[in-house]
């Protein structure tokens, strides 16, 4: 079983310096594929109530337990509110409804999955979220999405900084700026889509002639380079073989020169989800 390492959020918990996507992973072949990647080593389970599969998450968790020895305190389960769930009652209630769903007693890490602007209701649902974390049904709060405007408003108002931003993030999008405002603020940043949804990225030039360079994968090379930045990247894979491919990044290190090489990628979001302006109920 590999060891993936962790840091200290600015709330003190511990917080695996890469975890596991579950986005698309379903049913019983889903909860097979969390399951495999708990035993591969992996530590960090995203899910979110819009990917209908906390059900599964819940089973894995309860199934590592049961096949692999893997205690639930040893698994940070991660869920996130959705769009049409915002408001401080609202968000009260899907939390409980969540922890239902999952058959958890708390969760590790709870975010508002987008800020929805248009609605504006993400400072009430981030009072809820605090009131949430002092009652105990969630160790750590947190948003994603959130553009530096917004973080500051809601740290503004509630004096309570996020322990994590989950963003997109990937060569194509390294979202320097945001990351030097997180670092500002010891907010820790998570990357989604971190291999670019596999796409052409794992062709790039750079990235293949670096992962020959090192004798390892290009999907090596581009978690390697999430990590060292200081982001904890979430890939998904529902194989067994790829998941542990993409979890063992931490016996090499790129130079500064080979992080900036890969960042010279940068052509902007991929899928067009600008905080400012996408809606996601
Ligand atoms: N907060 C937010 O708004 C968002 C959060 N997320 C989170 O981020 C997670 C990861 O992002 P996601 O969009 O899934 O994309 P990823 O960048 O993780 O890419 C996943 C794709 O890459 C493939 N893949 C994974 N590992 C390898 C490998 N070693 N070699 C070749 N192909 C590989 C997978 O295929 P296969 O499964 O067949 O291996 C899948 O098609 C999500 O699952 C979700 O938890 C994602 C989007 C938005
Ligand atoms: O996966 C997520 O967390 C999302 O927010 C997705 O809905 C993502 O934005 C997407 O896949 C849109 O096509």
């Amino acid at each position: 079983m590999l060891t993936i390492p962790s840091v200290t959020l600015n709330d003190g918990s511990a917080f695996p310096e890469l975890g596991f996507g579950t986005y698309k992973l379903r049913d019983e072949e889903g909860i097979a594929s969390i399951v495999s990647a708990i035993e591969v080593g992996y530590r960090l389970i995203d899910s979110a109530v819009n990917y209908g599969n906390e059900r599964e998450v819940g089973e894995a968790v309860r199934r590592a337990g049961d096949r692999l020895g893997v205690d639930r305190d040893e698994l940070l389960v991660v869920s996130k509110i959705p769009g049409r769930e915002q408001g401080y009652d609202e968000a009260i209630a899907s939390t409980e409804a969540s922890l239902r769903r999952l058959g958890l007693d708390r969760l590790d890490l709870h975010l508002i999955h987008w800020p929805n602007p248009s609605v504006d209701k993400y400072v009430d649902t981030w009072r809820a979220l605090v009131a949430l974390r002092d009652r105990g049904l969630v160790r750590s709060i947190g948003v994603s999405n959130f553009t530096e405007p917004m973080l500051t408003r809601i740290i503004d108002a509630t004096g309570v900084v996020p322990a994590v931003n989950q963003v997109e993030l990937h060569p194509y999008f390294p979202q320097a700026r945001l990351r030097a405002f997180h670092a500002g603020l010891g907010i820790r940043t998570e990357s989604w889509s971190p291999l670019a949804r596999r796409s052409e990225l794992l062709t790039e030039t750079v990235v293949d002639d670096l992962a020959a360079a090192h004798g390892v994968s290009p999907t090596q090379v581009v978690l390697r380079w999430h990590t060292q930045l200081g982001s904890t990247p979430i890939p998904k894979s529902s194989h067994s073989a790829r998941q542990r491919e993409n979890a063992d990044v931490f016996g090499f290190t790129l130079t500064d020169d080979e992080l900036d090489a890969i960042s010279a990628l940068e052509r902007g979001r991929l899928w067009g989800g600008d905080p400012d302006t996408h809606e996601e109920m």
